[in-house]
């Protein structure tokens, strides 16, 4: 299944209206609650690398398989599913049986980018969801954790098709959103490239021994958590990052000139962020008459 089967067209004429419906609907989920935008963008980064694109984090346990929420990358922190399930509801009063789950996850990473003040743009569609997913698949590393290193980093993203350009524009996505304490305690207690005053403000709602306050939040971007701009770069430059794997990304290694760039020139960021998440939203789709178009993103029809 080649990434030519993706169009930004595919639903123009059994769905002219799906682009408007779910961005009206991300619309009234980000006005109740501005992180739902951010919960959204990092939804679709989940899914797109367990088996592609294919909506198959959204599928609840069933008898017959253990599924993706319950992993590692996923447990207790992935969040959205009910706003997923609201959009999904108003997409089928308009064109029932034809909108995919997973398509759906990527319009509406779209447009929370755009809603929150990134970039914008033409989103491709066509990808079917899948009949199953898999606990062991996404507890495999596939999605690397906030402890990698960086050519760790570097690698699981090369394993999609992605470059290491890509992947730093993409953890530009942590200009939105939170961490929960658990996340990020050995950074803001153990590491020194970290500002000191940054740390300490941090560790207030984050308490050193485990598990107290392991679920706390913290912004992941200090300066502007709602905002979706260039300043978690300008963050990395003065040690303000607040995952292990966000600093790493500026600490003396391959992809500092990029931070660099990208903290001094917000369109090459938004240009080059729009075109990782191209990318990333091409990693295998089912197309054609494989999977299927689920009437409820939660369970196989
Ligand atoms: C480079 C590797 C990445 C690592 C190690 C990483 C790790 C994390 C971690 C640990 C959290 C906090 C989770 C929690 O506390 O439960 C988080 C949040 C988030 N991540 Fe990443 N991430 C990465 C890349 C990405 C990418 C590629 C995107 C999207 C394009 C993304 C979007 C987000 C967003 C928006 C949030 C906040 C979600 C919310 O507030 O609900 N991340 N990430
Ligand atoms: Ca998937
Ligand atoms: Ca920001």
């Amino acid at each position: 299944d080649d990434d030519d089967d993706l169009s930004s067209g595919f639903y123009s004429k059994s769905c002219p209206k799906v682009f408007s419906t779910v961005k009206s609907a991300v619309h009234s989920a980000i006005s109740n609650q501005r992180r739902i935008g951010a919960s959204l963008l990092r939804l679709h980064f989940h899914d797109c690398f367990v088996n592609g694109c294919d909506g198959s984090i959204l599928l609840d346990d069933t008898s017959s398989f253990r599924g993706e929420k319950t992993a590692r990358p996923n447990n207790n922190s992935v969040r959205g599913f009910g706003v997923v399930d609201k959009i999904k509801a108003q997409v089928e009063k308009v064109c029932p049986g034809v909108v995919s789950c997973a398509d759906i996850l990527a319009i509406a990473a779209r447009d929370s980018v755009a809603i929150l003040g990134g970039p914008d743009w033409k989103v491709k569609v066509g990808r079917r969801d899948s009949k199953t997913a898999s606990f062991n698949d996404a507890n495999s590393g596939v999605i690397p954790p906030p402890t990698s290193t960086l050519s760790n980093l570097i690698n699981r993203f090369k394993a999609k098709g992605l470059s290491a350009k890509d992947m730093v524009a993409l953890s530009g996505a942590h200009t939105i959103g939170k961490a929960r304490c658990t996340t990020f305690r050995d950074r803001i207690y153990n590491e020194s490239n970290i500002d000191s005053s940054f740390a300490k403000q941090r560790q207030n709602k984050c308490p050193r021994k485990a598990p107290s306050g392991d679920n706390n939040v913290a912004d992941l971007d200090v300066t502007t958590p709602t905002k979706f701009d260039n300043l978690y770069f300008k963050n990395l430059l003065s040690q303000k990052g607040l995952l292990h794997s966000d600093q790493i990304l500026f600490n003396g290694g391959s992809t500092d000139s990029v931070v660099k760039r990208y903290s001094s020139k917000p369109s090459s960021f938004a240009e080059d962020f729009v075109k990782a998440m191209i990318k990333m939203g091409d990693i295998e789709p089912l197309t054609g008459s494989d999977g299927e178009i689920r009437k409820h993103c939660a369970k196989p029809n």
